[in-house]
């Protein structure tokens, strides 16, 4: 079996008397969608959080490529390769689609940074290839059409797009897509599911995502990790899940729809 490229192991969280994760454990292999699902407040984002540094584990770590990132903060990570994508993702809203992927670029580079601001030589090279890393993820996501459009412009789905536009600027190894579908229509739905299969099968991505939408999540994931109470209470493939009792219980009764539709 391939190595895992990303492992949890026994994660738990407290927040003071509350358990969001109670040791959590699962691996991901490489190039590997995979979901995980769960009622309302069952953890989901929390573990996200701990993936990509944005909260530290009370216990328990994340291991990328067998080295520890839990504790690092989320930009470290992010230069390691592992990438958070839409809640937190920054987008200027008075700058074009272009110019925020190219920004995106320098913010995820510290010393290009620096020189943007001082004018450095390095800064002019990091210039030309930061604008031609833009222009391909922006050929690469179909956005040509709008490069030069203000983001303050844009309708939901076109954000959804440019928020991953900016998390693939650090060129990751890992995405962790937060509700990637939330507030989409079927058809954008369809198309942002054909989107995430490309991240992998064309640019070699290992994609995890946390979702609500359930015929999405059924279609998109190789494998499904299932949470509540913030306890793992199932994993695996799309149809076993559909049929775990356990999965099943945890849903009847929840403001989600039905699992298995
Ligand atoms: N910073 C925090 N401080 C205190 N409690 C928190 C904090 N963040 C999350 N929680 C609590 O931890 C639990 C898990 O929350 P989390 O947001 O991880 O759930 P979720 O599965 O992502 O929910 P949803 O599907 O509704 O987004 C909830 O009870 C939530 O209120």
């Amino acid at each position: 079996m391939t190595a895992p490229i990303l492992q949890i192991k026994g994660v738990t969280k407290r927040f003071g008397g509350l358990t969001a994760n109670s040791e959590i454990s699962f691996d991901v292999a490489p190039r590997e969608i995979l979901s995980v699902i769960g009622p309302n407040g069952a953890g989901k984002s929390t573990l996200f959080k701990q993936i990509a540094g944005f909260i530290n584990p009370t216990s328990g770590e994340v291991l990328f490529k067998g080295s520890r990132i839990s504790g690092l903060p989320p930009h470290k990570v992010a230069r390691l390769g592992v990438v958070r994508t839409f809640q937190e993702t920054t987008i200027f809203r008075s700058m074009t689609v272009r110019e925020n992927v190219v920004v995106a670029h320098h913010l995820r580079s510290k010393a290009s940074l620096l020189g943007f601001f001082f004018g450095s030589g390095q800064a002019r090279t990091d210039e030309a290839e930061f604008a031609r890393s833009a222009d391909d993820i922006i050929d690469f996501l179909g956005l040509q059409s709008i490069r030069n459009e203000m983001a303050s412009n844009l309708p939901q789905g076109h954000l959804r797009a440019l928020g991953m536009a900016i998390g693939l600027a650090t060129h990751p190894e890992v995405i962790l897509l937060d509700e990637p579908f939330a507030g989409m229509n079927h058809d954008e739905t369809m198309r942002m599911v054909a989107l995430v299969r490309r991240l992998r099968d064309e640019r070699g991505l290992t994609v995890l995502l946390v979702e609500h939408d359930m015929p999405a999540v059924m279609k998109i994931s190789d494998r499904i990790v299932c949470i509540n109470f913030g306890e793992k209470i199932a994993e695996g493939t799309p149809s076993e899940i559909q049929a775990n009792p356990r999965v099943i219980e945890a849903y009847l009764g929840s403001e989600d729809a039905a699992i298995g539709m």
